[in-house]
C-alpha cells in the first residue's frame, strides 16, 4: 500500500508546469503571469478633473462666498475624452470641466459644480445643465461660491503608476483587479501559463446519460459531470467525453482520439479487481511510446484503488480514479486537483487545511487506513459536523458537504468533541 503522501509525491513529481503562452487578458484570468510587466507610460497620462466642475484660477476664487462669488468668464467646455489642447484658462476665467477630461492650461484647480451656480444665476447648482439641453452653458458666466486650493479636484499624470515602475511581477495570479491594471495600461495580451486542457472520461457499461431512461441494471453518469466540474473548478478547460463501454479496444482508441487535445486525462471506474475492470487491464498493459500508468493500492478510504502514469508520445500524465462516486471526487480533491494547479503554475497546491472541534463520534474507522469523511465545517463557530456515512456511493450527503474530516490512519475511533483536521472544499 501507498500512503497518501508518497502517491501526490509521485504525482507531483512528474507534472512539469505547461509552456508560458501569450493570451488575450479575458483568457488569462485565474493563470499565472510568467513576465514582470512594467509601466509603459504614466497612469493617470494627463492631469485630470476628478469632478465634474469649473477649472479656475484659484487666485480668482480667493474669497469667494454665495453672497460674494467670483464671477468668471466660461471660455471652455471640456468633455472626457476631448484633447482640452484649445481651452487656456486666463485671469477672470474658467473652463466647465467634467470628471476625468484634461486640466486646461492656465488652470490650477477644479471647483465642483455643487461650489457654483451652475452658469444659470439661480444660486448653488446640483448638477450641470445638459449640453443637449442647454448648450449656451459652455460659455457665458459661472458664479463660483467658494475657494478652492492648488490642485484641488486634479488627479495628476502618474499619480497612480509612473513610466518604468513594475505593475505586475511574474508570478502574480491574474483576478480582476490584476486583469484591470493591464487593461489600464494598454496591454492586449499577456504571457501566462496556459488552463490544463483535462479530458475526463467514465467507465462502465452500465452508464446512461442524465436525461436518458435508465433500463434494468443500469445508473447515470454523474462522475464524468463530477469530475469536468472539479476539473473546472480548479482552473483547467475540461472536455468531458462522457462514459465508455467496458471494453478494452473501445477504451483505447477513445484515448488514442482525445490524447491529441489534453494536458491531463481522467478516467473514472475499472481499477479494481474485477472481471470488467477494463482501465486498469488496457493501461498497465501499455509498453513503449504508449507510455505506463501504475495501478496501486492507497492507505486511504475512500479512493484505495488509483492508477497514475503518462501516456502517448507526448507523456500526458494520466489520473484513472476509482469508479464509485465519492471515492472518484476524494481522489480528484486530494490529487488531480494539486496536480492541475502545478500545470498552471499555481502554489500552493493543496486545499486549505484546517483545525476544527468535531461535533460528532466516529464510531470506526478503517485501522491503517487514513479516512475522508463528509462534512459541514461551521467556520463561525470552529466545528465540523459529519454528514452521511462512509459509504463511497453517497452522492446526496456529498452534495451537502464542504469539507473533509481526516481521520489519522491509527486512528480507529474518534470521540465528539475531538479536534480534527478539516479539508476545506472550496
Ligand atoms: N473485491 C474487491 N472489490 C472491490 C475492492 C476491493 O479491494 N476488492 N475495492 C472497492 C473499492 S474501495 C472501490 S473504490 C471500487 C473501485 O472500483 P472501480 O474503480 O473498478 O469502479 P467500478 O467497478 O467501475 O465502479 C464502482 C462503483 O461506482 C459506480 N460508478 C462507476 N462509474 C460511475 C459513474 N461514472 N457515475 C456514477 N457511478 C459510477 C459503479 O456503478 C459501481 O457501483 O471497487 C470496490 N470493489
Ligand atoms: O476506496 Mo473505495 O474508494 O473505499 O470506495
Amino acid at each position: 500500500m501507498w500512503t497518501v503522501e508518497e502517491h501526490l509525491a509521485d504525482v507531483l513529481g512528474k507534472i512539469r508546469p505547461l509552456e508560458p503562452i501569450e493570451l488575450q487578458l479575458p483568457d488569462a484570468q485565474g493563470c499565472v503571469l510568467v513576465e514582470d510587466v512594467t509601466v509603459p507610460a504614466a497612469l493617470p497620462p494627463f492631469d485630470n478633473s476628478s469632478m465634474d466642475g469649473y477649472a479656475v484660477r484659484t487666485a480668482d476664487v480667493e474669497g469667494a462666498t454665495e453672497e460674494f462669488p467670483a464671477v468668471l468668464a466660461v471660455v471652455g467646455d471640456i468633455a472626457a475624452g476631448s484633447g482640452g489642447a484649445s481651452v487656456t484658462v486666463g485671469p477672470g476665467e474658467a473652463a466647465r470641466i467634467m470628471t476625468g477630461a484634461p486640466l486646461p492650461a492656465g488652470a490650477e484647480a477644479v471647483v465642483p459644480v455643487e461650489w457654483t451656480d451652475g452658469g444659470a444665476g439661480a444660486g448653488p447648482a446640483i448638477a450641470m445643465d445638459a449640453h443637449s439641453k442647454v448648450p449656451e452653458r459652455s460659455g457665458g458666466e459661472v458664479r463660483v461660491h467658494r475657494p478652492v486650493a492648488s490642485r484641488a479636484h486634479v488627479r495628476a499624470r502618474g499619480s497612480d503608476a509612473l513610466t518604468g515602475e513594475l505593475a505586475l511581477a511574474a508570478g502574480t495570479v491574474l483576478g480582476p483587479a490584476q486583469i484591470g491594471l493591464l487593461a489600464a495600461i494598454g496591454r492586449a495580451t499577456v504571457l501566462v501559463r496556459p488552463r490544463p486542457r483535462v479530458v475526463v472520461m467514465s467507465t462502465g457499461s452500465e452508464l446512461v446519460q442524465p436525461g436518458e431512461e435508465l433500463a434494468p441494471g443500469r445508473i447515470h453518469d454523474s462522475n464524468s459531470f463530477v469530475l469536468s466540474a472539479c476539473a473546472r473548478d480548479a482552473g483547467a478547460i475540461a472536455y468531458r467525453v462522457g462514459a465508455v463501454d467496458d471494453d478494452a479496444e473501445l477504451l483505447r482508441a477513445t484515448l488514442e482520439d482525445q490524447l491529441i487535445r489534453a494536458d491531463a486525462v481522467v478516467t473514472s471506474g475499472g481499477v479494481s479487481v474485477g472481471a470488467y475492470d477494463v482501465v486498469k487491464e488496457t493501461l498497465a498493459g501499455l509498453a513503449g511510446e504508449e507510455g505506463s500508468v501504475s495501478f496501486r493500492r492507497l492507505a486511504m478510504q475512500p479512493g484505495k484503488p488509483q492508477g497514475f502514469g503518462r501516456i502517448g508520445p507526448d507523456r500526458v500524465p494520466l489520473f484513472a480514479l476509482p469508479g464509485n462516486p465519492v471515492s472518484c471526487y476524494v481522489s480528484f480533491e486530494l490529487f488531480v486537483r494539486p496536480a492541475l494547479r502545478a500545470l498552471m503554475g499555481l502554489d500552493p497546491v493543496d486545499r486549505t487545511t484546517v483545525r476544527a472541534v468535531c461535533t460528532d463520534a466516529v464510531a470506526s474507522s478503517p485501522q491503517g487506513r487514513r479516512q475522508f469523511l463528509r462534512a459541514r465545517h461551521e467556520p463561525g463557530s470552529g466545528t465540523v459536523s459529519l454528514v452521511g456515512g462512509a459509504g463511497s456511493h453517497l452522492v446526496k450527503a456529498l452534495a451537502q458537504a464542504n469539507a473533509l474530516v481526516v481521520v489519522p490512519e491509527e486512528t480507529t475511533s474518534v470521540a465528539a468533541g475531538t479536534e480534527v483536521d478539516v479539508v476545506l472544499l472550496g
